[in-house]
């Protein structure tokens, strides 16, 4: 081994991180020197501090993203370039501003990734190197030119050596980014031109969510100036999940991505509640969305024929009857806006169609000439009907204006428009929290009724009237002022002419908009908080369980179709996922959608997943599961015992021995005995999943994994749940070292 090649290796990486400290203290003090900054006098001070604490602190957050495994790798070129590749890109302070290490996102870290002996890409060396906190613990290098004679001492004879040490670590219960070890299959996706919809499909292991993940840093990096604008939404199906992949991007220096579940996804509620199977199917499916549609239609009333609405007025009875509503209403129902929208529209009507009713009593001429009153007269009787309370009192049976939890809640206890009386019967509810299954079907009854912001909009118009006044009165002071000051100046009244003041330059209107409150929110938090707010770009991982409905509310986040999906129909276990992308995305885009496949299992060893492809070969005689990347040597075991609860407290104990992560995965009604069995544990909801234990149901433990895993009743699992045969195949697939499968001897009661 050539020490001097690790010397220089180490002086590099040395003076690497003591540019990174620099940079880190200058940041620092950029942020400190804003945030010092008073920001007083004009609101505009006020926003470039802001927006100068805001661009430090992204950068000062990026450059301690780069603490852990600044530099990993070093490409030098056929052409003589050298370059080092990094987490971040980082410059010399020179006057070239010379790249010390390239982020490996840029382009001419590409070889990295991709090249290969019968590929080079210019490259004679490719060097992986390897550091534990600033110290360099080994280089590896590959030859990649074998004409090139010259060796370092560090040549490696297994090109795999630094994927397999990191797939072979123990886990720690958070997702770890792969910048190090990306392969070319991956590359591809992460850095994929195609700007419309990306499906990516693998089986479990392939990588999906770490390349998901890559592609999101990849964008932000690419395209920067949009996407910091308009945000990234990472779409995951549990708070558990979200948990665990939650550090990746942080790891990679980028912050400006909003995690968030389906259920998330309606600004102002949580949906704590849980539904029945059925149920979360019912409201899932696509016939939701005409059923909703048609019972906002219902809310749109006409009184029966021949029982007209009657208000008493002082000029005597109005009568709204079947006619004049039923016109009103299609007046109305032609703008195509939403319901509460259309309704002024129904309401002037109305209110139009009643002062001619009365004009017409009032004013009628006993002989038959024109009516009596003019104009005036009729506008008089006009306003006099629209300011009667019982008129809109009415009006508002007819036509009410409705609230979307309102009407939701409304039409969940009494279901309507449903093709089988038994899926209604499943829906009906009485109070209670929302459930997740409902959050979509807010948002749809959101789009159907649309938000009456007029009484908004004017109060807003009144509040910017206020401030024109006030500005006014500012800017007249000011005026004054400047007389006032420049009295004592014996230059005055030469230059006087020549000097801009605040007045000259600004009126009053745009003085008061100047001094509104600026949001200095970030792009992803604003997001969070707006239900209308459009990505720029969305990632969906375990994309297979989203049902249509949770469809419809994701791309009506996304108009641009700027999306990344990633999923396995085989372990779908939603009761109201969608089975093929085409039926998923057809409605949206047709076929303009690109499907790319991930074919080699990172996680799972050969010998685990012959056993997980058996278990799901006994439902489909044909399947293939991908193929493993490495094998251990450690053979699954199978028990069948009579006291399963007693098994797996004991194989958790033999497992504590040991460094790493253990789950016991079990059908729920196994929980309240394993939880007293295995003190250790961390269970619930969202379950700590950097303890050495954890308890999961089989969702739970979708997208996750660890060291070893306990599957205890496989066939309670598989027999519990519309897809149970997926749901015991995700069960199957989550550990990276060893599996035991616990079955009762006896089915649990
Ligand atoms: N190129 C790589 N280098 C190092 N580790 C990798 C690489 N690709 C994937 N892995 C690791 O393999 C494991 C599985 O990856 P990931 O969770 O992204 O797979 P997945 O396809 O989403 O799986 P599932 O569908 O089962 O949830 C993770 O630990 C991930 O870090």
């Amino acid at each position: 081994m050539s020490t001097e090649e690790f010397r220089n290796e180490q002086q590099f990486i040395t003076d690497l991180y003591a540019r990174l400290d620099d940079l880190r203290d200058q940041a620092e003090a950029a942020v400190e020197q804003a945030l010092r900054t008073p920001g007083v006098g004009s609101s505009q001070g006020r926003l470039e501090r802001d927006v100068m604490v805001a661009e430090q602190s992204g950068l000062l957050s990026a450059l301690n993203a780069g603490e852990s495994g600044l530099c990993f790798g070093r490409l030098v070129f056929k052409d003589g370039r050298d370059h080092h590749i990094g987490r971040l890109g980082i410059r010399e302070d020179d006057p070239n501003r010379t790249p010390l290490v390239v982020d490996w996102r840029a382009e001419i870290a590409r070889p990295f990734y991709l090249a290969t002996g019968y590929e080079p890409m210019g490259l004679t060396r490719r060097r992986h190197i390897t550091t534990k906190g600033r110290e360099v613990v080994s280089l590896h290098d590959e030859v990649l030119d074998l004409a090139d004679a010259t060796r370092t001492g560090h040549e490696s004879r297994n090109a795999d050596e630094v994927l397999l040490a990191a797939l072979d670590a123990a886990r720690t219960g958070r997702m770890h980014d792969i910048v190090q070890t990306i392969q070319a299959e991956q590359d591809a996706i992460i850095r994929s031109p195609h700007r419309g919809v990306l499906v990516v499909e693998g089986g479990p292991g392939t990588g999906k969510t770490a390349v998901a993940l890559h592609r999101a840093a990849y964008l932000l990096y690419a395209h920067r100036e949009q996407l910091a604008k308009r945000a990234v939404l990472i779409v995951g199906p549990n708070p558990a999940f979200l948990g665990y992949i939650g550090n990746v991007l942080p790891s990679l220096g980028e912050t400006g991505v909003l995690l968030a579940t389906p259920a998330e996804l309606f600004p102002g509620v949580r949906a704590t509640g849980t539904d029945t199977p059925r149920a979360a199917a019912v409201k899932g499916a696509a016939g939701m969305a005409d059923a909703l549609a048609a019972a906002v239609r219902d809310r749109q009333q006409v009184p029966e024929r021949g029982e007209p609405l009657i208000v008493p007025h002082e000029d005597g009875d109005l009568v709204i009857d079947w006619d004049m509503a039923l016109e009103a209403r299609h007046k109305a129902r032609e703008t195509f806006l939403p319901h509460n929208l259309a309704r002024p529209y129904f309401v002037f009507r109305i209110l139009d169609a009643l002062a001619e009713q009365l004009a017409d009593r009032i004013g009628a001429d006993p002989y038959g000439g024109p009516n009596f009153l003019g104009p005036d007269d009729i506008a008089l009787l006009a306003k006099g009907i629209a300011a009667n309370p019982d008129v809109h009192t009415a009006i508002d049976t007819l036509w009410p204006p409705l609230t979307q939890q309102g009407f939701l809640a409304d039409y969940l206890a009494e279901p309507t428009h449903l093709d089988d009386e038994d899926d209604a019967a499943a829906i009906r509810r009485d109070g209670g929290p929302w459930t997740p299954a409902d959050v979509p079907l807010l948002d749809e009854a959101a789009e159907l009724l649309g938000e009456d912001d007029s009484a908004l909009r004017a109060a807003e118009e009144a509040e910017r009237q206020k401030q024109i006044q006030y500005a006014q009165g500012v800017l007249d002071v000011s005026f004054a002022s400047r007389t006032y000051e420049f009295e004592d100046k014996e230059e005055l009244d030469k230059d006087a002419s020549e000097v801009l003041s605040a007045h000259d330059i600004i009126d009053a209107e745009r003085f008061a908009e100047r001094h509104e409150e600026a949001d200095h929110r970030t792009a992803a938090e604003r997001a969070a908080a707006d239900r209308t707010w459009a990505f720029g770009h969305i990632i969906v991982d375990e994309a297979q369980e989203l049902s249509a409905m949770a469809w419809r509310l994701l791309m009506r986040r996304s108009p641009s179709r700027s999306m990344t999906l990633v999923g396995d129909p085989a372990q779908t276990g939603d009761p109201a996922g969608v089975g093929a992308w085409q039926s998923i995305l057809g409605p949206y885009v047709e076929d303009r959608w690109q499907h790319v496949r991930l074919g080699v299992n990172y996680r799972t060893p050969a010998e685990i997943m012959a056993v997980a492809a058996e278990t799901r070969r006994a439902a489909e005689p044909g399947f293939e599961p991908p193929r493993s990347v490495r094998s251990t040597g450690v053979e699954p075991w199978d028990r069948t015992v009579d006291d399963p609860v007693k098994e797996a407290a004991d194989a958790v104990a033999a497992e504590l021995r040991e460094e790493g992560r253990t789950a016991v995965i079990a059908p729920a009604e196994l929980h309240p005995g394993l939880i007293a069995a295995l003190p250790e544990a961390s269970y619930g909801p969202k379950p700590d999943l950097t303890r050495p234990v954890v308890l999961l149901d089989p969702r739970q433990a979708k997208g996750l994994e660890f060291d070893t895993v306990l599957v205890v009743d496989p066939d309670g699992i598989r027999e519990g749940a519309t897809h149970g045969i997926n749901d015991l195949y995700v069960a199957l697939t989550r550990a990276t070292q060893r599996m035991g499968v616990i079955r009762p001897a006896v089915t649990p009661a």
